[in-house]
């Protein structure tokens, strides 16, 4: 049996992924060492019967023994640890939910639904880096599968309605904090019917934008606003959040680097919105070829046993294309499929899907059942 070494896994992410290893029973395919950064020495989790002290996730020696290295803990850690390890001659696979190693000429962006192919180039031609791709790209080909995979999109805008999620548990707290706030504020008026609305607005206007209305995180209001900024500023008027839409879509479908002959066009703007876990995004699609809708639903729905469209009607994406629909849940729907004004070539979507499920911990979950059925 292969010995993994799991670190992050008490996180945000690696808790999801600990729930989604459990529910495919994969711990009983792999020995399980679990890491800590910070308890060394105490309990494992108990729901992996007699695993137990936590080893210290910064000891090499201790890492080193692994067969494979399974972390959810963040870039600092990976960029800490993971050249000490190699430079130390650690030879086995590492698979990581952080963004550090993800463009490296070593490393994989794993999305097997989509690439199963270049992980397979890459197993065997002795790559050992597997690195989950950046939650909105993954979600994106994960619904929109069925077109990049057949080479139907010359290019394609991403718009994004990205969760508090993405920015990490705490910001998925001030959230709820902001929303509770914004509601104590008016609560009185709320309660009287003959109350102004626009005395209302008022008063959450100025609740938004005052002291009080808590912001630490986020550092603006989101609960009540918005926020047009995802990831550092480039300097050249794109943010990282989108200038990963384009490099990651190429590399984790095989292709030429963004710009290159063969290369796939993507680029959008990335929003920040006031929902939980799930990444929405609005597309513009120029397809390389005008093809009729109904092959292009085909298309989406075989591409993957999780696509699933949506016809493009009111009540059904109403119901059913959105954050509240998905939250939690494995597939990703894909829907508002309409030919544009523009032409015959030019497609509009809308997919939505849970960027700690498919965004995050899926891929890494199903990377390690590939290097364990090899
Ligand atoms: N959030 C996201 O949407 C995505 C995140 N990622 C990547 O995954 C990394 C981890 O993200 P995320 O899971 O959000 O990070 P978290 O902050 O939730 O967890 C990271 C680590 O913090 C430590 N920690 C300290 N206090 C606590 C606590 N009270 N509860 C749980 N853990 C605690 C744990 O390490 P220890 O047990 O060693 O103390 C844990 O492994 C990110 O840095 C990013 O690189 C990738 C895709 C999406
Ligand atoms: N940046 C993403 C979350 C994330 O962690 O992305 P990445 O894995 O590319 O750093 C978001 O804020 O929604």
């Amino acid at each position: 049996m292969l010995k993994v070494g799991l670190v992050g896994w008490r996180g945000m992410v690696g808790s999801v992924l600990m729930q989604r290893m459990r529910e495919e029973g994969d711990f009983g395919h792999f020995e399980p060492i679990f890491f800590s950064t910070s308890n060394a020495g105490g309990a494992a989790p108990s729901f992996v019967p007699g695993a137990g002290a936590l080893q210290d996730a910064n000891n090499i020696d201790a890492l080193q023994k692994m067969d494979v290295i399974l972390t959810c803990q963040g870039g600092d850690y990976t960029n800490e640890v993971f050249p000490k390890l190699r430079s130390a001659g650690w030879n086995g696979y590492w698979i990581d939910a952080a963004s550090s190693l993800r463009m490296k000429d070593d490393a994989i962006i794993i999305l097997d639904p989509v690439n199963q192919n270049v992980i397979d180039k890459g197993l065997s031609s002795g790559v050992k880096n597997y690195i989950g791709g950046n939650c909105t790209v993954s979600l994106m080909l994960m619904g929109l599968g069925g077109l990049f995979q057949n080479n139907l999109v010359e290019w394609a805008t991403s718009m994004t309605y990205q969760a508090a999620s993405g920015a990490g548990a705490q910001n998925m707290r001030e959230l709820i904090a902001q929303m509770g706030s914004i509601h104590a504020e008016v609560k009185g008026l709320l309660a009287d019917p003959a109350s102004a609305i626009l005395e209302i607005d008022r008063k959450v206007a100025d609740h938004l934008n005052s002291a009080e209305y808590p912001k630490d995180h986020f550092g603006v209001p989101l609960g009540g606003s918005l926020i047009p900024w995802i990831d550092k500023d480039l300097g050249n008027g794109q943010s990282k959040e989108e200038w990963k839409g384009g490099a990651e879509t190429n590399k984790i479908l095989g292709k030429p680097a963004m710009g290159e002959a063969g290369s796939v066009l993507i680029d959008g703007l990335c929003v920040r919105i006031g929902a939980m876990r799930c990444h929405s995004q609005a597309l513009t699609i120029k397809l390389t070829k005008d093809i009729p809708l109904d092959e292009i639903s085909d298309l989406l729905a075989k591409a993957n046993p999780w696509a699933r469209v949506v016809p493009n009607e009111r009540e059904a994406s109403m119901r059913d294309l959105t954050p509240a629909a998905v939250t939690g849940r494995m597939h990703v729907p894909v829907g508002r499929l309409r030919k544009m004004a523009m032409g015959g070539q030019y497609l509009s979507a809308f997919t939505v899907g849970d960027q700690l499920l498919w965004g995050a911990a899926e891929p890494l979950r199903r990377m390690l059942r590939i290097l364990i059925e090899r």
